[in-house]
């Protein structure tokens, strides 16, 4: 079941995530697509395309843009699809970066041709189970690096 309640990262108000944030989500009926997760610390959702190379291609373009905002997904891929997680860590919670990239990735994602089928991700799939586990198993990102 996903939370009631966003939970907001420090850096980031109820009151701007509430107007920028909410037409994001899938369950509001505006035609977001995104579902607020477990901890109401995130956003997640599928993309699926016509085969890897769009896939690959989406991928690379919201790696472009991860690299200038300076802000990563949790994310995986299997072959036309990528199962995506927006998450601020530090301080934790959901961002304003959060929200940017996630604009960013539905803009770019039709682009590239994406295959949306309403429905289809009440079940997030192999992708999903995948960033479980590295959410879990990584663990190394965002921590402040010990000079040795
Ligand atoms: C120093 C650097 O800006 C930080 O480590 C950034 C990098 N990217 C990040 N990405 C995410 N998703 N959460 C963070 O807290 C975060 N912190």
């Amino acid at each position: 079941m996903a939370a009631a309640q966003p939970v907001f990262s420090s850096n980031y108000t109820a009151e701007e995530g509430a107007k920028e944030f909410t037409s994001l989500l899938k369950s509001e009926g505006q035609g977001g697509r995104w579902t607020l997760i477990e901890s109401g610390k995130g956003i997640e959702r599928r993309f699926r395309f016509k085969g890897f190379k769009k896939c690959w291609g989406f991928m690379g373009t919201v790696a472009q843009e991860c690299i200038v905002q300076k802000h990563h997904p949790e994310w995986s891929n299997v072959y036309n699809t990528t199962f995506m997680r927006w998450t601020t860590h530090s301080p934790p919670g959901l961002s304003a970066k959060d929200v940017l990239m996630a604009r960013f990735c539905d803009e770019a994602a039709a682009t590239f041709g994406e295959v949306y089928e309403e429905g289809s991700e009440e079940e997030g799939g192999l992708g999903k189970d995948l960033v479980d586990r590295v959410g879990v198993e990584a663990g190394d990102c965002c921590v402040p690096k010990e000079k040795r």
